[in-house]
């Protein structure tokens, strides 16, 4: 045997013979709840800025306009009085918020890893990797060895460290654990995605209506799912394939999203046509992604898309012709959680298998094969997945 081919047996070897699939999934909120009603009134008292009649009704429509109930939050009004240098819009705060997001945000991400592998029903030793995604604070070692510790893992675990990648990276991780679970046979990938709106709280001002914007959209909480190929159907319940997953920046529009890490926190621009911006080139990249499949009929397929804000979904769903209930599960989690950066569009993969096993649904994803998931961030980057669904009856034990 030539040393070529001994190079490619190894490579064979190493391979798995399946797409990567998710095989379990695990989500986690902190336990205090603000109601996007009562949201401008407690932001405004909180940061001692009731005197600011103008911008605080502008909140309110702002509030309103956003389509969500309620949003999750680690930070209490406790937490703000005793540390007023967050609530200013400009205050050096950056110790605060980093004491705070170093031991949170791992925390909650163990909870929400800790219900995937409940799941998941195998021994946590059987994981292999570990892909730890945060925009919420900075550290090293990172949040990844934190929840290793936490979790109890295996120091065999190879860990990959995902911090400041914004919203998109929600499908990102989807990405990354593809490539590691059918490049490496036998492997379990635990993703976690775990953010905390701390470092993106700052108090109002009237010359940034844009982070104002911010205040009323970001919420926290914490995704976790296990991917794997190659499924041991006795015990493991694939709930769907990630059948390709690619990346594409929208020339032109690196303006358009920023977060910039400074002495006061993390401070976010957005552009105002952030939505038309996306819309403008999401069927192109949607025709790239689905062209191997031969689907034409946007209708045909499942969707979950990062409800970045509400008017991103309008937009969505307007420039596709797409019938109002297929971004029923985006919308509903918007509504319910806010925009929970990165892990978005994990709660929306939860969200809709279980809603199409409430509601009898053949398959995991609303009875239907084929399914897109949309990731926004900035750039402006656009993470889009491909996934196939399974059946339902398949899914339970
Ligand atoms: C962090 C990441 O990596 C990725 C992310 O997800 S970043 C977040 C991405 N999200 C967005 O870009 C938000 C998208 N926008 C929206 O969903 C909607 O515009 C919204 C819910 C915020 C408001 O709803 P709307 O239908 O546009 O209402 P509209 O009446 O036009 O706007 C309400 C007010 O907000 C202002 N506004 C909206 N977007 C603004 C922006 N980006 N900057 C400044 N002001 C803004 C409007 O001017 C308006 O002010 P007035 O009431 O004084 O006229």
């Amino acid at each position: 045997m030539t040393s070529f081919q001994r190079v490619e047996n190894i490579r064979e070897t190493q391979r798995a013979k399946g797409l990567a699939t998710v095989l379990a999934i695990g989500t986690a909120t902190p336990p205090n709840c603000y109601n996007q009603a009562d949201y401008a009134d407690y932001y405004f008292r909180v940061t001692n800025n009731d005197h600011m009649i103008d911008l605080k009704n502008k909140f309110k429509r702002i509030c309103d306009k956003t389509m969500i109930k309620k949003r999750y939050m680690v930070l209490t009004e406790q937490f703000l009085k005793d540390n007023p240098n967050m609530c200013a819009y400009t205050s050096p705060s950056l110790n605060t918020r980093q004491d705070l997001l170093i031991t949170e945000v791992p925390k909650l991400g163990k909870e929400a890893a800790t219900k995937a592998i409940e799941e998941w029903g195998l021994p946590k030793s059987k994981i292999t990797h570990l892909i730890f995604c945060t925009t919420s604070g900075i550290d090293i070692p990172g949040a990844d060895y934190q929840l290793t510790k936490l979790l109890g893992l295996s120091p065999f675990v190879n860990r990959l460290m995902m911090y400041q990648q914004g919203c998109s990276a929600g499908g990102m991780v989807l990405r990354l654990a593809k490539d590691i679970a059918e490049n490496n046979k036998g492997s379990r990938v635990l993703v976690v995605c775990s953010e905390i709106m701390a470092g993106i709280f700052h108090g109002p001002s009237e010359n940034h209506v844009d982070s104002l914007v911010g205040q009323a959209l970001f919420g926290d909480g914490a995704a976790a799912i296990i991917v794997g190929s190659d499924p041991d159907l006795t015990i493991e319940r694939p709930l769907f394939e990630i059948v390709s997953a690619n990346q594409t920046i929208i020339p032109d529009t690196e303006m358009a999203i920023n977060l910039h890490l400074r002495e006061d926190g993390l401070k976010l621009h957005l552009d105002k046509d952030v939505p038309r911006m996306i819309s403008e080139n999401i069927e192109n990249i949607l025709m790239k992604a689905v062209h191997p499949l031969g689907l034409r009929d946007w209708n045909s397929m499942f969707w979950i898309v990062h409800p970045g804000g509400r008017r991103i979904l309008d937009e969505v769903e307007l420039k596709l012709n797409l019938n109002k209930q297929k971004l029923r599960a985006s919308r509903h989690v918007l509504s319910e959680y806010g925009n929970m950066t990165s892990a978005c569009v994990l709660f929306i993969i939860n969200e809709m298998r279980n809603k199409s096993l409430e509601d009898g649904e053949s398959t995991t994803g609303e009875g239907l094969d084929w399914g897109v998931l949309f990731g926004f961030g900035p750039g402006l980057t656009i993470e889009t997945v491909v996934l196939r669904s399974r059946p339902s009856s398949a899914t339970q034990n």
